[in-house]
């Protein structure tokens, strides 16, 4: 097939496509066929320059609007998402393999939740009146930040896109947004879309390019606050480099999460969820829960009855809607997803399902599940980012929870069992931001989300992201006169 997903140009500034080919190329390549379907550059100075100096512009006229302002265009742009969804969706699997299976329901349409939802709260974005003795008071008025820049990685563009936009634009913030060079099509679609929708030319901006030109807005003096969805690795540069700048940060970084099924659990459930919870996406979400600890007694059952569901995955054409399984991002991705399974074999964990490249065109490998995985072993400890599930073995709850909790991460947890009160007490403990009992994975725009421990700081969705993109100015008002000691 020749699929061309070639956009008008590079990058989006003020309100118009903009092309500047002196910029190192970025071939944008479909994950199934390993074919170039379009190729962008990646962004000069000159263009950094251009995009941050509009946001920068656009941004005091956008904060004087109201919020309930703000929020029509927000929710109008959301509107008109819902309406090309299928497009969208389209694009969305030509940049990441996914299945549009997936993609139709999953990305765009997330994207569409979080602008609804942020267009729909920005009116009520207010500060408060505190009463003091004697007739003083404090107003305090919640401010927008200023200029914000997101940085995004491969796996979800247009939901990590529009996850940073909607609260940065609710709260009067303008935004320049550097998407993964891997999959950089979709946000330039947000940034036209917001357009359509009746926002005012600069407030959302899309700039191309690898690390550095991440790295090149991260340090603009210009800049107010840097969110960025990434591995923990940049996580540190990006924090380090906006600490500098005493820049506020929101960091939604890697995972190597623990999911916890008691042999009382519902195994047609357990089962579920460690499907959804390591295959999605091909295994490429931040948040799965790849350590999967299963209690003695139903260990086997479990095993043969996720063996059984896995046999029936779809494994195939991604633009095909029958299609439940799709390649790997990019060959890279594939390769060291396959020296992960490389390691497993030679630590000696049991290869139960897949571990195979399959002999085709595009970067597509088995969905892979190792048993008699222990808490030391490589494939237990390091985010694999792919479609590999470690599952452990446990004997009880005490046990479990130390277990669980020995890693650097702490982005999510879940717990399977039928006994309600341990699901409460043993999800408790768990040392994870985003916790699941008895499903997995499911981040629904109301729901704060994000990372404790290495895996990130701040809360993405919810009426808690107000905060990461606000900051409160409070005003002591006196009612008495001024008394001074001389
Ligand atoms: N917590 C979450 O919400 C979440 C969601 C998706 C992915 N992730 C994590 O992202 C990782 C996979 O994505 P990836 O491979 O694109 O991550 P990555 O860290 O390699 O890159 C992320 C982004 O940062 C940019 N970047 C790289 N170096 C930079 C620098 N020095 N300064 C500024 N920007 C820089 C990249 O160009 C890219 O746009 C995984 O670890 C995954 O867990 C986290
Ligand atoms: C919505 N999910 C599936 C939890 C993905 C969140 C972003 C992480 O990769």
């Amino acid at each position: 097939m020749n699929y061309n997903a070639q956009p008008k140009a590079s990058h989006f500034i003020n309100g118009a496509y903009i092309e500047d080919t002196s910029g190192a190329p970025i071939k944008v390549i479909y994950p199934a066929s390993g074919e170039v379907i379009a190729t962008l550059h990646s962004a000069t100075p000159d263009i950094v320059d251009k995009a941050l100096a509009a946001a920068k512009s656009a941004q005091g006229a956008w904060a004087a609007l109201s919020g309930t302002e703000r929020g029509r265009v927000l929710r109008r742009a959301a509107d008109i998402i819902r309406e090309r969804n299928r497009d969208l969706s389209i694009l969305e699997t030509l940049d990441t393999g996914k299945p549009l299976q997936e993609t139709l329901v999953a990305d765009a349409t997330s994207g569409a939740d979080a602008l609804e939802y942020f267009g729909g709260i920005a009116g009520s974005l207010t500060g408060e009146h505190i009463p003091l003795s004697g007739g003083d008071f404090v107003y305090t008025v919640r401010e927008a930040l200023g200029l914000c820049v997101g940085i995004g990685a491969w796996n979800y563009p247009t939901q990590i896109a529009c996850w940073k936009a909607a609260p940065a634009l609710a709260c009067g913030n303008t935004m320049v947004f550097k998407p993964s060079e891997t999959t950089p099509l979709s946000a330039l679609k947000v940034a036209e879309i917001l357009i359509e929708a009746g926002a005012p030319k600069g407030i959302f901006n899309v700039v191309q390019g690898y690390g550095d030109v991440g790295s090149s807005l991260v340090t603009d003096p210009r800049v107010a606050k840097v969110s960025l969805t990434g591995s923990v690795p940049t996580g540190r540069k990006v924090y380090a480099a906006a600490a500098d700048g005493m820049k506020h940060v929101t960091m939604e970084l890697g995972g190597k999460s623990p999911m916890i099924i008691f042999d009382d659990a519902s195994l047609e459930n357990a089962v579920s969820g460690a499907i959804l919870g390591n295959f999605y996406s091909s295994g490429q979400v931040c948040s799965n829960g790849t350590r999967v600890f299963v209690q003695k007694g139903i260990k086997e059952a479990f095993l043969k009855r996720l063996s059984e569901r896995l046999a029936t995955a779809v494994i195939g054409d991604p633009l095909d809607e029958a299609t439940s399984f799709g390649p790997l991002v990019s060959e890279n991705q594939l390769n060291i997803v396959k020296g992960y399974i490389a390691k497993g074999l030679n630590e000696g964990a049991r290869l139960v399902f897949g571990g195979n490249q399959l002999n085709k065109l595009g970067f597509y490998l088995e969905p892979t599940v190792f048993a008699d995985v222990t808490d030391g072993m490589t494939i237990a400890r390091e985010e694999i980012f792919g479609p590999v599930m470690s599952v452990l073995d446990f004997e009880d709850e005490v046990e479990v929870i130390a277990r669980a909790n020995d890693t650097e991460f702490g982005l999510s947890a879940g717990v399977f069992t039928n006994d309600l009160t341990r699901a409460h007490r043993v999800i408790g403990k768990l040392e994870a931001g985003s916790c699941f009992i008895n499903t997995y994975n499911l981040a629904p725009v109301e729901a704060p989300f994000g990372g404790s421990k290495m895996s990130g700081v701040g809360r993405e969705n919810s009426k808690n992201a107000v905060n990461h993109y606000s900051e409160l100015r409070s005003v002591y008002v006196s009612m008495n006169d001024v008394e001074a000691p001389y």
